[in-house]
């Protein structure tokens, strides 16, 4: 279990303060909603260590992550894009998560990415760039996955394609997950549980 507990903090002591719990179950997909500055990105920083709240704990399974390094948080994150290097071929870009280089083939399968081993990423289309950065993720299987408007740049067909291979992998793994996300779709579809990020605070729906 993921607990965040009254995780405190403000920019600035004249900007708005923001206070937030949550709890994530193995396995679950906790979808966050919130207008365009909300906070949404600034509760993944704070989970990620990125910024670090004036108080709370951020606890994995226990475990305490606050004092954590972001690199030596058990945490992977898919943007909406940026996240991998597309002048690497694909297998390149799974190797980058692995500590043995072999593998990478076996993770690009499970993403439905047979064959595609040696192309260059940038020459693959916006979904098959997803499922390489998803193929990392798996490699690296840490416990928490964060995803960040991660299906926002790409078409209809291909989100949906992407929402039901993210819930498989989320399930199989047994990865705590939260998404943010404007897409109402993205929140209804792939969510097992949702929140409302309103004034500095996480509300029910
Ligand atoms: N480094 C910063 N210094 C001061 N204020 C900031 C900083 N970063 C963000 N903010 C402010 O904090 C608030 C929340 O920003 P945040 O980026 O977390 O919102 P968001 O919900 O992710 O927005 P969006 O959906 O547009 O990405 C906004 O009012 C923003 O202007």
């Amino acid at each position: 279990m993921l607990n965040i507990n009254q995780l405190h903090f403000s920019y600035d002591p004249n900007a708005p303060a923001y206070d937030f719990s949550l709890n994530v179950e193995a396995g679950e997909i906790l979808g966050i909603s919130g207008k365009s500055g909300s906070g949404k990105s600034t509760l993944l920083d704070l989970i990620t260590g990125f910024l670090r709240p004036s108080s709370g704990s951020i606890l994995l399974n226990g475990e305490e992550l606050n004092a954590l390094r972001t690199e030596h948080r058990p945490i992977s994150i898919l943007f909406q894009k940026d996240n991998i290097f597309e002048h690497l071929t694909a297998q390149k870009n799974v190797e980058l998560g692995l500590e043995q280089p072999s593998g990478a083939d076996a993770l690009l399968k499970q993403v439905d990415l047979e064959g595609f081993e040696k192309s260059l990423c940038a020459e693959l289309s916006g979904g098959q760039q997803q499922r390489v950065a998803l193929a990392r993720t798996l490699g690296r299987n840490r416990p928490i996955l964060l995803l960040d408007e991660p299906f926002s740049a790409l078409d209809d067909q291909t989100a949906d394609e992407m929402r039901s291979l993210v819930r498989k992998l989320v399930k199989q793994n047994d990865w705590h997950t939260i998404l943010v996300s404007h897409h109402q779709k993205d929140l209804t579809e792939l969510a097992t549980r949702q929140l409302a990020l309103k004034e500095g605070k996480l509300h029910a729906v």
